[in-house]
């Protein structure tokens, strides 16, 4: 079981500044895991450094958080939203499903970073805990949707 409650209670600190939360994710993203740059057809052209201010990255920041913030509210009934994302990212941006356990990695990092308040020792835990729960069922997910890397 996942402590959904302590984690939505992170998540409202999160949410005073959801698109610049999520852009910093999205840089340490690209800074600590260059490959998954190569992804984003808005962004594979540009060098890391002008990344840093650049507008559309704080706009998909905020779009990625927006549905992270969706998935985490339903408090663990989240399959169909989980469904949505799986069949986008497989189809349409063609995600190999292991950038999903890079992407909430760093996510866990850059709260622990920032809201050092908020995310004790068993706020950690259990967004360790939801996000492991999260990508494997994505996994299941890609594998039913027959995903081709
Ligand atoms: C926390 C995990 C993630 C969430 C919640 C998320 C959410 C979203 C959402 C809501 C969209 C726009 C709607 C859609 O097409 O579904 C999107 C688009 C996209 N996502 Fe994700 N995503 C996640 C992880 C990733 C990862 C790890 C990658 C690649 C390394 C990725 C690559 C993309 C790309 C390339 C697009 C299209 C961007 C564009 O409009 O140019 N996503 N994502």
């Amino acid at each position: 079981m996942c402590d959904w409650d302590l984690i939505n209670k992170v998540w409202a600190k999160v949410e005073e500044d959801l698109a610049g939360n999520g852009q910093t994710v999205l840089l340490r993203l690209f800074e600590e895991h260059p490959e998954t740059k190569a992804h984003f057809p808005k962004f594979k052209g540009i060098p890391l450094g002008q990344l840093t201010s650049n507008a559309d990255v704080k706009t998909h920041g905020n779009t990625v958080f927006k549905a992270l913030g969706d998935v985490v509210k339903q408090k663990g009934k989240h399959a169909s939203n989980l469904q949505a994302l799986a069949t986008t990212h497989i189809n349409k941006h063609k995600i190999p499903p292991q950038n999903f356990t890079l992407i909430t990695n760093v996510i866990l990092k850059v709260f622990a970073e920032k809201f050092p308040g908020e995310m004790t020792a068993p706020a950690q835990e259990a967004f360790s805990k939801a996000f492991k729960a999260i990508c494997s069922e994505l996994e299941d997910l890609y594998k039913k949707g027959g995903f081709q890397s």
